[in-house]
């Protein structure tokens, strides 16, 4: 595929309010969620950008927010996790929905699947649950098949990305997440830069570009929403330090 997309400027975030996702994007990508190595220069960069564009920056992920912020400790930075279903304000406060019914009884299914398959995983998450098989990559077809009959059941909507099927709450994505952050102080009236690598920060990318910024793809060329594209955590870290 031909690669349109060029690196972003380095002055891009310059009075911007800066988005960024997690996994793949400010991590590298390890075997299983908790693998994941966090250097201390993330949340020392994290902490210099939140200073330079006076409090304009939050974290989009799908992790939950409890497990991210105990990851990424740096005080006051809003986080939206579980791929935009909740959100911790810069004070502290918190935002999420009820516990969906039917919730409980998909995660003894998942776990039930996952028994039965080495290298299967279930992280569990406060409004949904995700199945991990990166651990053994033969098990794709049927745990997506297993999470699209649970999606039918239980109303919730399925959530796709690396190596990974889901579940989370119908009708919110990474985009009801920019858009919500992106309606308060202080990021409303600065272009919306958002930064990630996976299928779930397409609606992100639409959202910001909606609302006068654009997206930044991490990773290789493919058909995206992003104006601009950097090949990997590495580049993206770079950038950062330079913009
Ligand atoms: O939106 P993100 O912050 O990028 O979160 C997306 C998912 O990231 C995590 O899973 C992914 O990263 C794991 C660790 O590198 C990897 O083992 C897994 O295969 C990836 O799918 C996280 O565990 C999920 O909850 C997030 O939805």
């Amino acid at each position: 595929m031909n690669d349109p997309l060029p690196p972003p400027p380095a002055d891009l975030i310059d009075g911007a309010s800066l988005y960024l996702d997690f996994d793949g994007t400010l991590v590298e990508i390890a075997d299983t969620p908790d693998a994941v190595v966090v250097e201390p220069l993330v949340p020392d960069l994290l902490a210099t950008l939140t200073e330079r564009l006076d409090g304009r920056l939050a974290l989009i992920s799908g992790r939950a927010i409890d497990g991210l912020a105990a990851m990424v400790p740096v005080p006051g930075l809003p986080i939206s996790g579980s791929h935009g279903v909740e959100t911790r304000w810069a004070d502290g406060r918190r935002e999420g929905p009820d516990r969906a019914d039917g919730l409980d009884a998909a995660i003894a299914e998942m776990t039930a699947f996952a028994a039965k398959r080495q290298g299967v995983l279930v992280e569990e998450k406060p409004f949904g649950v995700a199945l991990h098989y990166r651990g053994d990559p033969g098990a794709e077809t049927d745990a997506h098949a297993l999470v699209a009959g649970l999606a039918e059941r239980t109303g919730l909507d399925v959530q796709t990305g690396k190596m990974v099927v889901e579940l989370r709450p119908a009708g919110v994505d990474k985009g009801h997440a920019l858009r919500r952050l992106h309606a308060a102080n202080p990021f409303a009236g600065h272009d919306p830069i958002f930064v990630g690598d996976d299928d779930t920060d397409e609606a992100a990318f639409v959202a910001a570009t909606a609302l006068g910024g654009c997206g930044i793809l991490v990773g290789p060329a493919r058909a995206t929403a992003a104006r601009y594209r950097l090949d990997d955590v590495t580049a993206v870290r770079r950038w950062l330090k330079g913009a």
